[in-house]
């Protein structure tokens, strides 16, 4: 394909009109900057208005340096490296400013929103050094045959579409899309969300900055517009029309509409704009996913069709193979307490959720913590999961302090925690949500995908039990309420944690397979020494597989004590009068 596509623009510009070609090198060039905002948006969920910017630092690097400082292959080349790593920088900074722990979405627009305007100020107020509103023109640069440059430009964007093809489909393309599906859940599972949005930030900035630099060079003019909020908004409307999440989708929409607009522009400047407004509009509200869905579903339909694979073929019937994990670090004790939790308090301004919670959980045991609705049995998940979260008290994990840790951390120091409500990723494969749980302890290839998935014991029985391992390929929406379950704690296992937290595990599953889930449970306390604490509304499961029962009242610890101590206890069953009968 890529072979193809070289090909293709060695010779184009030999059989394409002059004007044409013209319009397509700057047409090209731009295609590269949608293929970034595609990247950023597309992929990774990142709404963001200032990818023009980075576009506008590389094409003003490649004009100043050859205004005020000279010409020649080496002022040329470190024009180019300048243009980059500015536009590196920062995106850098904009990437911390936007993602930090605990920073909103909308942060990330916002600041996008600023950046393109900002630049453009920084320009007018450069005065005669900046060319100011009206921009520089005529500085020196390679005066090459249309045909070189279409060249250059064609092979910009290939080489730069290939790559990023070949990275969205890799181990790390699959967790940008992980990160746009569920972000809180790639955080629980040990993905450092931030650094990755941050590092995707800042590569796509400078690639936008080559393709900047290329496009100055080339037109031998820079001006404010080049890094404004019109182009950055202009580029997500590329993106859209094509096709979000594709590359072929964006690469087209902006080689489309800019030819078009070339075209058009001229003898219908208002028409013209009018008419890919409501092209914008239509393609939103009718073809949500861009002209690229158009030709994906003709091609499904019309196209060849796949050969079945050979069921014998392990290798051909599933994309991914599972096998037993070399080494595991963690599950079960090293020695010290997996869990001690000190005087943990949570406030919400003046309401006090939680207050002076001290209780331990010891190697191979399962802990439940019931109470009545509202008690604050999920705000303490939360307080142990995720270091930002409580407000007073201390949490040790197997020794270690969670302090003021990210979720991400903490489950680096051995919480693995599943949510009250299945939280899994749409659109990946079983496959997929396993390979991005081993993310923190096997790492992710940049440009390839990785064949198989190393799981720790418990998680592959899980698989089994469940039939999990029978549909690999299967994307995890069509999967029925219980191997969600059952995949959810396998992932959480994936991540090879000493303490696990579970929230309701057994909501809306059936007898047989809570049943299935409560012997698992006792497996992993019982065979690998996993300190289980589970929160759990059904009186008579926590009843039957418990070691201990943790009972909160209002934010306050009541009891803390063996199953027949907290069945026989008054206490107990006058706070928890509306359910007291079934704990007994
Ligand atoms: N972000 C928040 N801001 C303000 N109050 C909150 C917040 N989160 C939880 N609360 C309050 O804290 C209390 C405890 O909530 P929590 O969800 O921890 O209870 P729970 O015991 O898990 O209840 P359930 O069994 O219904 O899930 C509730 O009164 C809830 O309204």
């Amino acid at each position: 394909m890529g072979l193809i596509a070289l090909t293709t623009v060695m010779i184009a510009p030999y059989f394409l009109d002059r004007y044409l070609v013209n319009v397509l090198i700057r047409a090209l060039f731009l295609a590269v900057l949608a293929i970034t905002v595609d990247l950023v948006w597309g992929f990774a969920g990142i709404l963001t208005f200032g990818q023009s910017a980075f576009f506008g630092i590389g094409a003003y690097a490649c004009a100043l340096v050859a205004t005020h400082y000279g010409f020649g292959p080496y002022w040329f080349f470190g024009a180019f490296l300048i243009g980059l790593a500015a536009a590196a920088l920062t995106a850098w900074l904009v990437g911390v400013l936007s993602f930090y722990h605990g920073a909103s979405p909308l942060y990330s627009s916002i600041i996008t929103l600023a950046l393109p305007i900002v630049l453009v100020q920084i320009i007018f107020a450069g005065g005669r050094f900046t060319g100011s509103s009206s921009g520089i023109s005529g500085f020196p640069t390679y005066y090459w045959a249309v045909e070189t440059w279409f060249v250059i430009a064609g092979v910009m964007l290939v080489v730069i579409g290939c790559f990023a093809w070949l990275f969205v489909r890799s181990d790390l393309g699959r967790i940008l899309v992980a990160i746009r599906e569920n972000e809180d859940r790639c955080a629980y599972l040990g993905i450092p969300v931030s650094r990755i949005k941050i590092a995707l930030f800042t590569a796509c900035g400078s690639i936008g900055a080559a393709a900047g630099f290329g496009y100055a060079a080339f037109t031998n003019v820079v001006a404010p517009e080049l890094g404004g909020f019109l182009l950055g908004t202009e580029s997500l409307i590329w993106v859209a029309l094509g096709g979000r999440g594709t590359l072929i989708g964006p690469i087209f929409g902006a080689i489309g509409i800019d030819v078009t607009s070339s075209y058009l522009s001229g003898t219908l400047p208002f028409l013209w704009k009018f008419i890919v407004g409501v092209l914008f509009v239509i393609v939103i509200v009718l073809l949500p996913n861009g002209f690229a869905s158009l030709v994906t579903g003709a091609w499904r339909k019309f196209g060849p069709k796949r050969r079945s694979a050979d069921a014998n073929d392990e290798r051909a019937s599933h994309s991914i193979l599972l096998r037993p994990a070399p080494t595991v670090t963690r599950l079960g004790s090293n020695g010290e307490k997996p869990i001690i939790i000190e005087g943990l308090g949570c406030r919400y301004g003046s309401l006090s959720v939680l207050g002076d919670l001290s209780f331990e959980g010891r190697p191979g045991e399962l802990l439940s913590i019931v109470g009545p609705n509202g008690a604050g049995k999920t705000t303490l998940m939360r307080c142990i999961s995720n270091g930002s979260e409580r407000t007073a008290g201390t949490v040790r994990i197997a020794g270690n302090e969670i302090a003021k840790r990210s979720p991400e951390k903490v489950v680096g120091l051995g919480v693995g925690r599943s949510f009250q409500n299945t939280s899994l990723f749409d659109s990946l494969t079983v496959g997929d949500c396993l390979r991005l749980s081993r993310y923190r302890i096997d790492g992710a290839r940049l440009l390839r995908r990785t064949h198989h998935v190393a799981l720790p014991k418990p998680a592959l029985g899980i698989l089994e039990a469940t039939g999990l391992d029978k549909h690999l390929d299967q994307e995890t929406r069509y999967l029925s309420h219980g191997q969600k379950r059952g995949l959810e704690l396998a992932m959480v296992l994936a991540t090879e944690p000493s303490v696990l937290l579970l929230d309701e595990p057994t909501a809306g599953l059936t007898k047989t397979e809570r049943t299935a889930i409560g012997d698992v449970l006792l497996s992993l306390t019982n065979s690998y020494g996993l300190c289980v604490i589970l929160i759990e509304h059904d009186l008579d499961f926590v009843r039957q597989i418990s070691d201990r029962i943790v009972v909160l009242h209002e934010g306050r610890m009541v009891l803390d004590g063996s199953v027949e101590e907290v069945v026989s206890s008054d206490l107990v069953k006058s706070v928890y009068s509306g359910h007291a009968a079934e704990v007994a």
